[in-house]
């Protein structure tokens, strides 16, 4: 199947320790260039390899800030919380010198649906200082086509696809937490973004996103749009 070119190029038979050792050297060249490096990732189980074998990595941690592309709307203590899963699994040894931002501040279990807008403004107010563009980007995919938090039809969906304004967004009524995402915008925005799924369920859900943008697949408006260059790493 031909596939309209785009800025994507694919890697089959990926290893968690050949997409660390791509971020690595993404990371070193950004700090050889530019004094520092920034790297967002994402949530969920596929990162947790990966994280552990990049935290094995030899650079200078201490010039690299790390944030997340989402969060679950949980505490930071919270099993679900993808802050937590940053913490076991990448800022471990040398990796804990690097700066994380965590998508928002420590919050309480009874957070309301009128709260969660101040925490839109408290992650941008955290991020958008940050040295965009980022440098990398880890992305994942679940198999109704998003990424980051990029719901189709939850709340807040639309306005995270469709805006150029902010980066942060709450998609407020994804189950069984609601959660913030970076928006579509502040993803193609990184240097350079990293796409890592594994699976026969994932691999279709894949083949049909590169087919063209359809925001009923968020992970298709990633993927055919020849903006930023996006490495796909099939496992
Ligand atoms: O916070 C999250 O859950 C992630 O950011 C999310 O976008 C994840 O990448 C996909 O849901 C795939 O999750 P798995 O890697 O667990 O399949």
């Amino acid at each position: 199947m031909d596939m309209p070119s785009s800025a994507v190029s694919e890697i089959p038979n990926a290893t968690s320790a050949a997409i660390a050792a791509h971020i690595a050297n993404a990371l070193r060249a950004a700090i050889a260039e530019r004094g520092q490096a920034s790297l967002a990732v994402s949530g969920g189980k596929s990162p947790i390899p990966v994280f552990e074998a990049l935290r094995g990595q030899v650079l200078d941690w201490s010039r690299v800030t790390v944030v997340l592309v989402d969060e679950r709307v949980v505490p930071h203590g919270h099993a679900d919380s993808n802050t937590g899963l940053v913490q076991r699994h990448l800022l471990q040894g040398a990796a804990a010198q690097a700066r994380f931002l965590p998508f928002f501040g420590e919050i309480t279990p009874q957070l309301t649906a009128v709260v969660l807008d101040t925490l839109v403004d408290d992650a941008t107010a955290r991020i958008d200082p940050l040295p965009w563009p980022l440098d990398v980007a880890l992305l994942g995919m679940g198999e109704d086509g998003h990424t980051a938090s990029l719901f189709p039809g939850a709340a807040g969906f639309a306005r995270a696809m469709a805006t150029d304004e902010q980066l942060a967004w709450v998609v407020s009524d994804t189950a069984p937490h609601a959660r913030l995402t970076f928006t579509l915008h502040a993803l193609l925005s990184a240097r350079e973004l990293l796409l890592a799924l594994a699976g026969e369920a994932k691999y279709a859900v894949y083949r049909r996103a590169r087919e063209q943008a359809d925001v009923a697949l968020p992970v298709s408006l990633v993927l055919n749009q020849d903006r930023t260059p996006v490495s796909v790493w099939l496992g």
